[in-house]
């Protein structure tokens, strides 16, 4: 019998790579063994990282750009530790400190918040992504730094998607967690909508998700999603986030200085040279972040008491010592760029960028689909597989003297791309969102059917770190439910509200918990996909197995 089928403890191991941070851990455990950043500094194969960054001089047309872009080289390794430090910095003279060829990365794409690259494309990794690459390195550090002695080929791993994540991105996902380096012997991905809800003991809710990124809607009935329901905002706490420094830099205890400085800098007196713009920049976020987590940058706007204590002007001491006063009409706008209408110009403006940004990712994906004499092979989104330069390159590293296996069908991001265009048509025209998420909230349970939404409003799961917002812990809680009750009594006056949203410290990681109750249940042996699976069907499995 095999131990997918025995009832056996499998020790299987959970993981959640979101945009802001990835969590891994062991099935059954309480809290995730490791929580770290997933926006990390990343090397390629062959750049030297303790070399200062060549400056190019000679200007480039946008054809030879193109090029470029194409023939980037697979990152190799990753830097988790980099936000108040440069990266090369051996020497004991901070003035030659720098961050060689590193770049910011992250698996996450900003604008979609799917685990997907429009832009690069890696000639020598057999056309695989970057975040194909990093997804990988990402968890091998979960492994090598929090999972003891684990190695990935001895446990089923479970992985948490995002509900509107297309087919052709899990397939590719499944393939890079079988092949490559890690050599999984099963696989699961589950929905964190859905996962969120078990953690809260409820298999039906609608679940608001208060990510980095964005904030997505998402009603799940009977442990299914209900795709039509799915809303995304794109203000997430990095929106928040960027908002905050402007407020900093206004409020600044001198006025009409410029900018303040970032940790890295006031350590060493500013001798240490400022950093390249991305890494710059995510030092100050770092700042702007720890502002609003201590309660200072962010607050919501209740009709508690709560009200009294935020009222007041918050002090907020920057890395140099200063001290900022931040009056209260600032936090609550912080806080309503996603909460409250009175935020609504600025919403519109945020999400038409994004818009922009989809729309060039599909023309960009059309464009390069027309020049693909390939193409024909990836008209079925379930016909995108594994790429045979870089499972022959991978494999031959891990075990030389095995025979490199053909392939099942030949992948490049291009081609992904072209497969992805439906979804993302999909995800421009009816989830993206500029309403305040109380609005969001009663539209998501509005969209499924009529017997459907007492039990939807009446459930509704609030996970993600930024549902923490204070100034108190049911903060968001409470005013969701003031909120969604008003909006819904206009129409049914019976109907009752109930936020349900585990403590402060599990909500950050409400999903995860999910994921740990699943992954440990006996009767959930049967669902995984094991290897011999996969190699029987391919990776279109993933969306028969895993709904
Ligand atoms: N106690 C807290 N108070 C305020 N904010 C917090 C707290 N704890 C975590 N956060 C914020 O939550 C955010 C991370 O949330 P989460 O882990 O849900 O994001 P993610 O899942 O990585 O992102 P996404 O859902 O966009 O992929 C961070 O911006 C972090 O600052």
């Amino acid at each position: 019998m095999s131990i997918f089928s025995s009832g056996d403890p499998l020790n299987a191991i959970v993981c959640d790579v979101g945009q802001y941070a990835t969590k891994i851990g062991f099935a059954g455990e309480d809290y995730p063994r490791a929580y770290f950043r997933s926006n990390v500094a990343a090397i390629r194969e062959g750049d030297d990282p303790n070399a200062p960054k060549t400056k190019t001089t000679t200007t480039t047309s946008s054809n030879d750009d193109q090029k470029q872009k194409e023939k980037r080289r697979p990152i190799v390794d990753l830097n988790y530790d980099y936000y108040n430090r440069p990266i090369c910095s051996r020497a004991s003279d901070p003035k030659e400190w720098h961050d060689g060829n590193w770049e910011t990365q992250n698996p996450v794409d900003a604008t979609t918040g799917l685990w997907y690259d429009p832009h690069s494309y890696n000639e020598s990794s057999g056309g695989g992504a970057d975040w194909y690459d990093q997804l990988e390195l990402m968890v091998q550090h979960g492994y090598k730094t929090s999972l003891a002695n684990a190695q990935p080929e001895n446990h089923p791993f479970l992985l948490m998607e995002k509900s509107y994540n297309p087919p052709p991105i899990r397939q590719q996902t499944l393939e890079c967690l079988f092949e490559g380096a890690l050599q999984m012997p099963a696989v699961f991905l589950a929905k964190d909508a859905t996962l969120a809800c078990y953690a809260c003991g409820r298999t039906t809710g609608t679940v608001v998700d208060m990510g980095y990124g964005g904030t997505t809607v998402t009603p799940v009935y009977e442990g299914y999603v209900e795709t039509k329901g799915i809303h995304r905002s794109p203000v997430g706490m990095l929106e928040m986030d960027e908002r905050i420094l402007q407020t900093l830099d206004h409020f600044g205890s001198k006025q009409k200085q410029p900018p303040f400085l970032p940790l890295y800098q006031v350590k060493h007196n500013k001798s240490t040279p400022r950093r390249a713009d991305p890494f710059h920049h995510l030092a100050r976020l770092y700042v702007a972040q720890g502002c609003r987590e201590e309660g200072v940058g962010a607050a919501v706007d209740t009709t508690s008491t709560a009200v009294a204590f935020a009222a007041r002007n918050a002090p907020f001491t920057l890395p140099d010592g200063q001290t900022v006063n931040i009056p209260p009409n600032h936090r609550f706008a912080v806080a309503n760029l996603l909460l409250d209408k009175d935020e609504q110009e600025r919403r519109d403006e945020i999400v038409e960028a994004r818009k922009k940004k989809l729309s060039s990712y599909i023309n960009d994906a059309n464009a390069n689909s027309d020049n693909d004499k390939e193409t024909k092979v990836f008209t079925d989104a379930s016909a995108v597989g594994i790429s045979s330069t870089r499972r022959g390159r991978k494999r031959q590293a891990s075990s030389p003297k095995k025979e490199t296996p053909q392939p099942k069908t030949s992948f490049s991001n291009r081609l992904l791309q072209k497969a992805c265009i439906p979804y993302l048509q999909t995800y421009l025209e009816e989830h993206l969102t500029a309403s305040p998420l109380p609005a969001m909230v009663c539209d998501a349970a509005y969209r499924c059917d009529r017997d459907q939404q007492p039990q939807l409003l009446g459930n509704v799961v609030l996970a993600g770190g930024g549902a923490c917002l204070g100034p108190t812990e049911q903060a968001v809680p409470d005013f969701l439910r003031e909120k969604v009750e008003t909006m819904i009594h206009a129409h049914t006056p019976g109907w009752r509200v109930k936020v349900l949203s585990p403590g402060i410290t599990e909500r950050k990681v409400c999903s995860w918990l999910g994921g740990s109750i699943l992954g440990s249940l006996g009767t959930f042996h049967e669902m995984w996909i094991t290897r011999a699976e996969y190699e029987e069907y391919g990776t279109a499995i993933v969306n028969r197995k895993c709904p």
